[in-house]
């Protein structure tokens, strides 16, 4: 259930008064999701999603609406926050910060072809080159930095072996990220959780990208590791699975080829992008928020994930 906090009738029409957008027709609680409060709203303005940030703070959030409002400005499938007539985009709604943003079209794709892979491997190069221009910037809250101070609060719950593991991967990243061909790889806003549950399709065509609340500044590259992570893994063993994996790549190469530092640290990324989900879902999983609103999802999927990653590197046959 995803309403924490009820909006009112009342209170959705002020904020379409405000926004001019008509008078409202129906207003109506999404139940998916776990961090947000997400109504659908209809009215003669059009159909929007109503969403109030029980998380995120009113310094995090214009980074990431604008980024929408960018991408959505440059022809990309992502919600368009709508703004009032002074162009602000960040509103109040029940005490809450809160977004009015475009409602899109599709549904999940939860066990995807090779062609949802390409599709969603195109869309992602092209919100890469989309966001270059976006001047804004905050950096990946949830990278290098973060694993490092949160790696010894989650150490002393792990049995030896997991210990062992994320003190080694740890170690193995700090020294890749200290390297020039780390250096090397080209960065921009990046969404940063492109998984199955953040893009809608209607039949093979992908018509939605959307939460952006993990977006940052970081290299394309670990995005689309993230991305691979996630679209291209064989469920239950975490290996990737070749043909859904080439289909991505093969698509996002031909709107953005990789460079060749990024050929070379494509491999190391998947791992990266293996030990980011791990270490938050450790976080969630043995320190969970105080009056946390989340289900901790399991962490083991992503040590799999992770030690697929170690033990049958990524080849560059993948990118052929
Ligand atoms: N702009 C949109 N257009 C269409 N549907 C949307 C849009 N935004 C959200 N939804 C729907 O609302 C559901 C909940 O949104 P979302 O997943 O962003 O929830 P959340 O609680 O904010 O985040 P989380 O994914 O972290 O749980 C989505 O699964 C999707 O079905
Ligand atoms: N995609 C994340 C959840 C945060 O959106 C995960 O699967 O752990």
């Amino acid at each position: 259930m995803a309403v924490y906090t009820e909006v009112s009738p009342a209170a959705a029409r002020a904020l379409l008064k405000r926004l001019r957008l008509g008078a409202l027709l129906e207003l109506r609680g999404i139940q998916g999701g776990i961090e947000n409060t997400n109504y659908f709203v209809t009215c003669e303005g059009g159909e929007f999603v109503l969403t109030l940030f029980e998380r995120l703070t009113a310094e995090q959030l214009p980074f990431y609406l604008h980024l929408m409002k960018h991408l959505a400005h440059a022809g990309i499938p992502v919600p368009d926050p709508q703004a009032d007539p002074q162009g602000e985009i960040l509103h109040q709604v029940a005490g809450k910060p809160a977004s009015l943003a475009t409602r899109l079209a599709g549904s999940s794709q939860l066990a995807p072809a090779p062609a949802h892979c390409a599709a969603v491997g195109q869309m992602l190069a092209r919100m890469h080159l989309a966001a270059r221009n976006f001047e804004r910037v905050q950096p990946n809250l949830r990278a290098l930095p973060w694993w490092n101070e949160t790696a010894p609060t989650v150490l002393p719950h792990l049995p030896p072996a997991q210990a062992a593991l994320l003190r080694a991967e740890l170690a193995y990243q700090n020294h890749v990220a200290a390297g020039s061909a780390y250096g090397a790889l080209p960065r921009g806003p990046v969404h940063a959780d492109l998984f199955r549950d953040n893009v809608l399709f209607t039949g093979e065509q992908l018509t939605g990208i959307f939460d952006f609340y993990f977006a940052g500044v970081d290299t394309w590259l670990f995005d689309l590791a993230v991305t691979l992570n996630d679209w291209c893994v064989h469920l239950p063993t975490g290996a990737h699975d070749e043909e859904r994996a080439q289909a991505l790549l093969a698509a996002y190469e031909a709107v953005r080829p990789l460079s060749a530092a990024e050929r070379e640290l494509l491999p190391t990324m998947a791992r990266a992008g293996a030990l980011r989900f791990w270490l938050s879902r450790l976080w969630d999983w043995h320190l969970p928020r105080q009056a946390s609103l989340l289900t901790p999802h399991d962490p083991t999927h992503f040590e799999r994930v992770l030690r697929q990653r170690i033990d049958h590197p990524l080849t560059s046959a993948l990118l052929a």
